[in-house]
């Protein structure tokens, strides 16, 4: 469903990506890994329209998103849920939901005031998805409370029911369990599978965290330096040599 072909992308003298190629098939769990710096946020940045590439294609089901406004991206079906949870803390749980379906992410608070407002004819159908989110994701038992006052966990749940609500069919999880613990991170890990076997939408994921990387992705694409040096299987990732070299390389200068 996405192919991405010959990708480059440069800060001044700095190489972000550097001719890469990869395809994400319908309905996968993708996953992308790689030391600091290695270019994964670019490509994201790529991907949902907030970088231009320098070179280069990225086409989503046959329509190209190179050179698309992140607000144009989002029509085509691609969400983000955000590493930095993007969500109105004094509004409710509901409201940040229904927010999410709204393709402009970027609202002052009195603009969404204004959206809430003139958006009734949206309303009743926007509420019955909506429901159907809350039901997804377990928050029942919050649904009307500001979502400032939610521990950690649920908020990250919140912020991914937030991107739900555009009902995409890519959606791009930026480090969905950066700073969570054993406990949330297995219950991320439960709606990350779900999402995909319930709802079927096509998921990429960039994250640290190995064992989930490892226990989810049906395959992986590893860059280094802005570069592709693998892609497939969680366990032909964990035994190709030159994966091991750039994640050892990259221990040994932190040693150093
Ligand atoms: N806006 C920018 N301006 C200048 N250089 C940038 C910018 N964004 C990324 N880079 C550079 O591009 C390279 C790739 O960075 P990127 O943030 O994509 O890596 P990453 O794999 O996401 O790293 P991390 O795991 O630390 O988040 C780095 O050398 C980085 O310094």
């Amino acid at each position: 469903m996405l192919e991405v072909e010959g990708l480059g992308l440069s800060f001044g003298g700095t190489t972000a990506l550097a001719d890469l190629d990869f395809d994400v098939r319908a309905g996968e769990l993708f996953a992308v890994i790689g030391p600091n710096g290695a270019g994964k946020t670019s490509l994201f940045n790529c991907l949902s329209g907030v970088y231009r590439p320098d070179r280069g294609s990225l086409v989503l089901d046959g329509e190209s998103l190179r050179g698309k406004r992140p607000d144009a991206v989002a029509r085509l079906g691609v969400a983000r849920m955000f590493q930095n949870i993007e969500l109105f803390d004094n509004l409710s749980v509901l409201d940040n939901l229904k927010l999410g379906r709204h393709q402009h992410l970027r609202y002052g608070p009195l603009a969404a005031a204004v959206y809430l407002g003139r958006a009734r004819r949206e309303e009743l159908r926007a509420r019955r998805f909506v429901e159907d989110l809350v039901d997804f994701l377990s928050l029942e038992a919050v649904r009307h409370h500001p979502v400032g006052m939610l521990p950690y966990g649920i908020k990250k749940r919140v912020e991914l029911g937030r991107a739900l609500a555009m009902e995409p069919r890519l959606l791009l999880l930026d480090e969905p369990v950066a700073g969570m613990n054993a406990e949330e991170t297995e219950d991320m890990a439960r709606y990350i599978l779900d999402i995909r076997a319930e709802l079927g939408v096509t998921v990429i994921m960039v994250e640290h965290d190995m064992r989930l990387v490892m226990d989810l992705a049906d395959r992986v694409l590893v860059l280094d330096f802005g570069r592709r040096i693998a892609m497939g299987t969680p366990a032909q990732i964990q035994a190709d040599p030159a994966v091991i070299r750039a994640y050892l390389g990259g221990a040994k200068e932190v040693e150093a």
